[in-house]
């Protein structure tokens, strides 16, 4: 339709739109664009505007005029008119399908170029500094060849004339290439980085530059190993079990609070959280990804809690994001006009001494505060507000205030199994010792288990050599890892200095001593960057630093005093224990308080030796409260942890000569004892039974951590001990951040179990790897709950062949894993072989049709089962059918769900037969099914025949509220 015909037709619409709020603004508007391109003149404004006559009045002038001048003059007013009106006062239903539909009739097919050439000044000025990326555009879409850009970028041509050239050009090439261009400048509007307006000087451009180069400098080394982590959203999010991507960090994927700005990674120690942040940066960096940032500012919680000062929010971007700069002012203004731009990261949030807490409010920029509370009130948003911030934290860390205050919480959860796989490729350039390595990972499961923990799976790939000598003895706890690490690195030393020297541990039994001061005095004040002075203080030398333990702490601030870190926080938790076990000096209630975690700090401290020495002002009690507190106790948690591992029989002879015997039997019958202990302190907690119910015990995390504690110990004496006390039917251990490594040990330990239990593991990141180290206790579990893990068709043939084999093994639920077809012959098997198996649930899988077959082999010779949830997977009218064959005359289920399986009318029918004639059934779950009338018909039809059922769900069908009302009022048991 051509644009004349448009104002005619819709000229009520429009004098409708432009007078209806009863200002002239928009006509005005209209009328400057009119007249700036020289469709009205002089003359034909003042005759338009005639103030002693009504809005409308003027508005019908306009149009007159505007039509009397013809198409083109019409096609700028339709144009102006978009521009001019907002969205929602309907421009866009005045012309409801102008511009489609117009192309298509190629009635419009001048529009482009039209806009081009009308546009033609503010396109000069728009494309001053996106040449590059508009004739990128074009390049890549074929409409120019390499010789039109030269020609555009001739080097004489300044960047208006580039410009015009380049419209020129344009011109010449179409209507298609037209609109590239002005979809380009279009998208670059729309995205926020409207060029001129955001960059309002060459200082930001500078600044943004050098915070690249910063970032990038810091975190170049990691980008040759650098893999994916598996990342999910968190459970209180929607879509929780989408898998993510970097960018999804930030992207609205998942958002729960979209008032927030804050997006919290939360993972474990050692699973990635820093790694990703420094990947996310070093992209941004690139210009690769999160290029919706113009400034990205990376912060350490770490270094930031070491900053006494108080500061500004300004100070604290320009002392600790990057060194100063000379146009502070400008840049932070720019930050403050527009902080959709920017982004903040803070990595470590479980390293502050204080907890999150939004009590102490501040909304100046300017005002100076702690840092914490700086930190606090950017977090929330009160300061900053719009600004980006990724935060990184232990789950520990992670209370309810903070969590009010996030937009979406993301999960790392680790290595996948081929992220563990990729990792040892990235790592050994040599194919043939890559592929040696993951052989030996293959043949040891366990540590296999181990490496799904990144700095875990860094450590075995960097000890390949001492892995691949270990033969039998390859490592099998995370004590195992560690030393291997530490071996390594002095083996390392040791073969740049003199031979002929006694064992390792003896040899640098010193240095050891040193570093483990350095680290448990750490540790216990919760400090992880170390001063010139702390070093002296604990005798580090340079010798013991050129060891490779230590690192020289990053900083992006100004200062430039050398200060100090362990290469990671687990390693300065080995070492402390490393030095409580090694050291002679040390005060005997220490390994007591660790394991009962009395507040180490809290005490006066009274290891004699070194107490006059400590480099730390201790804090006081109160500023570890919270949150802050059990993040803390998480490291000592660890540090108890491998003291239970380096005091284990199997480690005995590496210390023979580094501590007296007497001395360590001593730390290890305290270690025990405190296992004992702890153990029948958690049973004890659990609360008698209600009559008629099972005695049931909900996990704490720290049953998890002594768990973990006795498998390092690796005496099964110890493990049978501390299980002959345990009396319950359920444990139950869901969102435990339990993976592979956590299988092991809970697998070394329940396998002691007097008797049976149900096992319940929901919500956790088992995956098969895990689900492998479980088999050992397969035989004490009669049910086990994996719902939420990660499993496949491989974990799951694992587990059913060693289930089969369990006397006590009888129910088993799976949902929401990744469970395909290839799944249901395992279980047909098992149905067939296991004539006492009761419940199988496999809810929101990837079951099909071809899956229900399979399984209808097995329930068609089973006569025990009586729970079968197949709920949200696709098995469809066929699935059904084999189904209700498998079952009629089935005189043991009780309970079937097929929700959500588009079995339709035909598969409802099917199921009408297997009703008919079975006596068990009493609840059947058809509820989004699309079944219809004559499906529910011979539902009815096949109730008359039986009285066992009681009800049949079929909510969300396809039937209409009658014949749902009919159908209620002839049977009562079917529920809609
Ligand atoms: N995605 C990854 N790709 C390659 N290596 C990684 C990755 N993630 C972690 N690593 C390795 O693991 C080590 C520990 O990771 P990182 O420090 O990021 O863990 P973290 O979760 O921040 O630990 P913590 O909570 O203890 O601070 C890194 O130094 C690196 O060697």
């Amino acid at each position: 339709m051509l644009a004349q015909e448009l104002i005619l037709k819709h000229r009520s619409e429009m004098l409708h739109a432009l007078c209806s709020s009863g200002s002239s603004e928009c006509m005005e508007q209209i009328m400057d664009i009119l007249l700036a391109q020289g469709e009205l003149i002089w003359e034909d404004y003042q005759n338009i505007r005639i103030s002693s006559r009504t809005l409308y009045a003027n508005a019908r002038q306009l149009l007159d005029l505007v039509f009397a001048k013809g198409v083109y003059t019409c096609g700028v007013f339709l144009d102006a008119l978009k521009q001019v009106l907002p969205e929602e006062q309907g421009v866009s239903l005045l012309f409801p399908q102008s511009c489609s539909d117009q192309e298509e009739k190629g009635e419009c097919q001048n529009s482009s170029l039209q806009t081009l050439r009308t546009q033609r000044p503010s396109l000069v000025s728009q494309l001053h500094d996106c040449i590059d990326g508009v004739l990128e555009a074009l390049l890549i879409s074929g409409h120019f060849t390499s010789a039109d850009c030269d020609e555009v970028c001739l080097p004489i041509r300044t960047p208006s004339q580039k410009a015009r050239c380049l419209l020129d050009h344009v011109v010449s090439k179409g209507e298609s290439a037209a609109k590239i261009v002005l979809q380009y400048i279009q998208h670059r509007q729309e995205s926020g980085l409207q060029y001129e307006k955001l960059y309002p000087s060459k200082e930001i451009l500078q600044y943004q530059k050098k915070l690249s180069s910063s970032v990038s400098a810091h975190h170049m080394s990691l980008d040759d190993i650098y893999t994916e982590g598996q990342l999910e959203l968190g459970q209180d999010c929607p879509d929780v079990h989408r898998t993510l991507g970097l960018e999804d960090i930030v992207s609205m994927a998942g958002t729960v609070n979209a008032e927030a700005d804050t997006v919290l990674v939360s993972g474990e120690a050692g699973c990635g959280k820093s790694t990703l942040l420094q990947r996310l940066h070093l992209l941004w960096a690139r210009g690769t990804a999160l290029q919706d940032f113009l400034l990205l500012f990376p912060f350490s919680c770490r270094r930031l809690s070491s900053e006494h000062r108080e500061l500004s929010v300004q100070e604290l971007l320009f002392q600790h994001g990057c060194w100063p700069n000379r146009e502070q002012g400008e840049i932070f203004q720019f930050i403050l006009d527009h902080p959709h731009l920017i982004l903040f990261t803070f990595d470590g949030l479980d390293e502050l001494k204080q907890s999150f807490s939004d009590e102490q409010r501040l909304c100046c920029p300017t005002q100076p505060a702690p840092v914490h509370i700086l930190l606090f009130n950017i977090i929330q948003g009160a300061l900053m507000k719009g600004v980006r911030k990724v935060i990184t934290s232990r789950p520990e860390a992670v209370g309810p205030v903070l969590k009010k205050h996030l937009s979406k919480e993301v999960l790392l959860k680790g290595f996948s199994p081929s992220g563990v796989k990729c990792f040892i490729r990235k790592h050994h350039s040599d194919p043939t010792v890559a592929a040696k390595v993951l052989e030996s990972l293959q043949s040891n499961n366990t540590l296999l288990g181990l490496c799904h923990s990144p700095v875990l799976c860094w450590i075995v790939s960097c000890c390949h050599k001492e892995l691949l000598n270990c033969g039998e003895g390859s490592p099998q706890t995370i004590t195992d890892v560690y030393l291997m690490i530490l071996e390594h690195f002095l083996q390392h030393q040791r073969s740049l200095e003199s031979v002929g020297r006694t064992g390792w541990p003896q040899d640098y039994l010193e240095t050891v001593l040193h570093l483990g001061q350095l680290a448990f005095e750490g540790i216990v004040t919760t400090c992880y960057i170390f001063s010139g002075t702390d070093l002296e203080t604990c005798a580090v030398t340079e010798k013991d630093i050129c060891l490779g333990f230590l690192i020289q702490s990053k900083d992006m601030s100004s200062t430039n005093m050398m200060r100090y870190e362990f290469l990671h926080v687990t390693m300065q938790c080995f070492f402390a224990a490393l030095f409580i076990v090694l050291s002679n000096n040390m005060d005997r209630s220490t390994i007591p308080k660790l394991f009962e975690l009395k507040d180490m700090r809290k005490t006066d401290h009274s290891i004699s030796c070194f107490t006059a020495c400590l480099p730390f002002t201790y804090q006081p009690e109160c500023a570890f409260d919270g949150e802050a507190r059990a993040a803390a106790t998480k490291n000592l948690q660890i540090t108890a942890t491998f003291v239970s591992g380096l005091l284990s029989l199997r480690h005995q002879n590496l210390w023979l000569h580094c501590c007296p015997r007497a001395v360590r039997a001593r730390k290890v019958r305290q270690v025990e004892r405190c296992l004992s202990k702890g153990m029948q302190k958690h049973f004890k907690s659990i609360p008698q039974p209600v009559e008629g119910e099972k005695k049931s015990m909900h996990a704490m995390p720290a049953f998890v951590w002594l768990i973990k504690c006795i498998y390092e110990m690796q005496e099964s004496r110890i493990a049978k001990d501390a299980m002959s006390k345990l009396e319950v039917d359920h444990l139950k251990l869901t969102y435990c951040n339990i993976g592979p490594m956590e299988c092991t040990a809970l697998a070394y330990v329940l396998q002691h179990l007097k008797s049976p239990i149900g096992l319940q593991l929901d919500n956790n990141s088992i995956g098969d790897v895990g689900v492998e180290q479980l088999l050992p206790c397969m035989h004490v579990c009669n049910s086990l709950y994996l719902r939420n893990n990660n499993i496949t068709d491989e974990g799951l043939r694992k587990l059913i062949a060693t289930g089969i084999q369990c006397d006590s093994f009888q129910k088993i639920a799976l949902f929401n894993n990744k469970l395909t077809d290839a799944c249901t012959q395992h279980f047909a098997h098992l149905l067939k072989n296991k004539q006492d198996f009761l419940s199988l649930r496999l809810g929101n899988n990837n079951i099909t049709a071809e899956g229900a077959m399979q399984l209808a082999e097995g329930l068609r010779a089973n006569n025990s089962l009586r729970f079968l949830g197949l709920w949200g997977n696709n098995i469809g009218d066929a699935g059904a059918e084999a189904l209700a064959w498998a079952l009629e005359g089935s005189e043991s289920l009780v309970w079937l769900s097929l929700v959500g399986n588009g079995i339709g009318t035909a598969g409802a029918c099917a199921l009408a037969n297997f009703i008919k004639n079975c006596a068990s059934l009493e609840e059947l779950w058809l509820t989004e099914n699309n079944i219809n009338r004559t499906g529910v018909e011979c539902l009815i039809q096949a109730l008359e025949h039986n009285i066992h059922v009681k009800s049949i769900w079929l909510r969300k069908n396809d039937l209409s509220v009658e014949e749902v009302e009919e159908m209620t009022q002839r049977e009562s048991r079917l529920i809609f």
